[in-house]
């Protein structure tokens, strides 16, 4: 067994300022990810069974060893969307004849899209969703030996008291009953891992937000919650046994708490993020004012419009560290399928990366 994985168990020492685990528990010295979990080492093959990818099936060092950012949001349109926007952002040129290709299609459970060194991935909707593909994005980074990889939500959210349209990047996570940790049940105990977001990072996106964007970006905490309808104090569910009172009592006693917008997924982000010592945020945008109503009722067209704002934001963000890198303009090629089979390599389409 390799004598750095050690017992997934262990408890990490915690760093005040990042709020991330001691790199040396959860990084090798070159920035690679460590994985926690003894076991996957002794395997003949690990199945990434949810983005229809494998180990031992996939040249995964050759797909996406250059990965930076794994950006990820609930619907496979928004992250196919995000795809072509920062190919554009990022100046990442695609083979001629060539198009972007969904790598997960034949998962049929999540969608996936490489641009050079940047994932989009979609992650569903909720809690157990989210879980599994961070159980395999992470087990991915690990398997393609990538560097230093950041991660971020790019989502929706309600807000509470702020314009619909508003951007939040979450500084502090809490689930529905005011809990900094996710509880799993594990071998029929609950687990409990610390919920925790970069405090630099959130610092850096916020300071990338101008004031010619025609909106407001805000750092709050974000209330993660198990339902969309009930679990949100909302009376427009198919059950509701409180009332309006209840319900506003309720979200005005949140807004005092610090918490600035309701979603569905940022309690596991960041806490299995945090577990795997690895960056993340997460940036979303408020579709709708929560302590004004519950239906979401914005046109088509300007909740588009409102879903494209985190991802500039976070576009800015890997436009500026890789312009810091001196990497910006030497992206050309196409994030591939390199299949393997026991005694060679195939590459299914035609890659040529330069990054790194
Ligand atoms: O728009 P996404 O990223 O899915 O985020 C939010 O929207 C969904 C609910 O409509 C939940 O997944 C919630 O977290
Ligand atoms: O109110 C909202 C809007 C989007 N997503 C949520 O989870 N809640």
């Amino acid at each position: 067994m390799n004598s750095s994985v050690r017992n997934g168990n262990s408890c990490p020492k915690e760093s005040e300022e990042n709020g991330n685990n001691e790199t040396s528990e959860t990084r090798y010295p070159d920035g690679t990810v460590k994985l926690r979990n003894p076991h996957i080492e002794l395997m003949d093959q690990d199945i990434l069974y949810h983005i229809a990818l494998g180990s031992e099936s996939h040249d995964l060092v050759e797909m996406f060893g250059d990965v930076k950012f794994v950006c990820m949001g609930g619907t496979p349109k928004r992250m196919e969307t995000f795809a072509h926007y920062i190919m554009k952002e990022i100046g990442y040129k695609l083979p001629t004849g060539t198009t972007l290709m969904d790598i997960s299609q034949y998962s049929y459970r999540y969608s996936m899209y490489k641009v050079g060194p940047v994932i989009s991935v979609s992650h569903g909707m909720g809690v157990p969703s989210i879980g599994i593909l961070l159980h395999e994005m992470i087990k991915l980074m690990y398997h393609a030996k990538a560097k230093d990889p950041i991660f971020f939500r790019i989502g929706t959210c309600g807000g509470l008291g702020l314009e619909p349209g508003t951007v939040v990047i979450s500084d502090d996570v809490v689930d529905g009953l005011g809990n900094h940790y996710y509880s799993v049940p594990i071998l029929g105990k609950v687990v409990k891992r610390p919920a925790k977001l970069e405090k630099k990072l959130v610092r850096e996106l916020k300071a990338l937000a101008t004031q010619d964007d025609p909106y407001d970006t805000t750092t709050g905490t974000t209330m993660c919650a198990e339902d969309f309808y009930e679990g949100q104090g909302r009376i427009d569910g198919a059950f509701c046994d409180y009332t309006e009172a209840d319900k506003q009592d309720y979200l005005e006693n949140l807004v005092r708490q610090g918490v600035k917008n309701i979603e569905m997924e940022a309690v596991p982000f960041a806490a299995l993020t945090h577990q795997a010592g690895i960056k993340a945020a997460i940036v979303c945008v408020t579709l709708l004012n929560r302590l004004k109503g519950d239906q979401v009722a914005a046109p088509k067209e300007v909740m588009n419009e409102y879903q494209q704002r985190p991802q500039i934001l976070v576009a800015r963000y890997i436009k500026k560290y890789l312009q810091t890198k001196g990497r910006l303009c030497s992206l050309d090629g196409h994030g591939s399928i390199a299949v393997k089979s026991p005694r060679r390599f195939k590459l299914v389409q035609q890659e040529s990366q330069t990054f790194e």
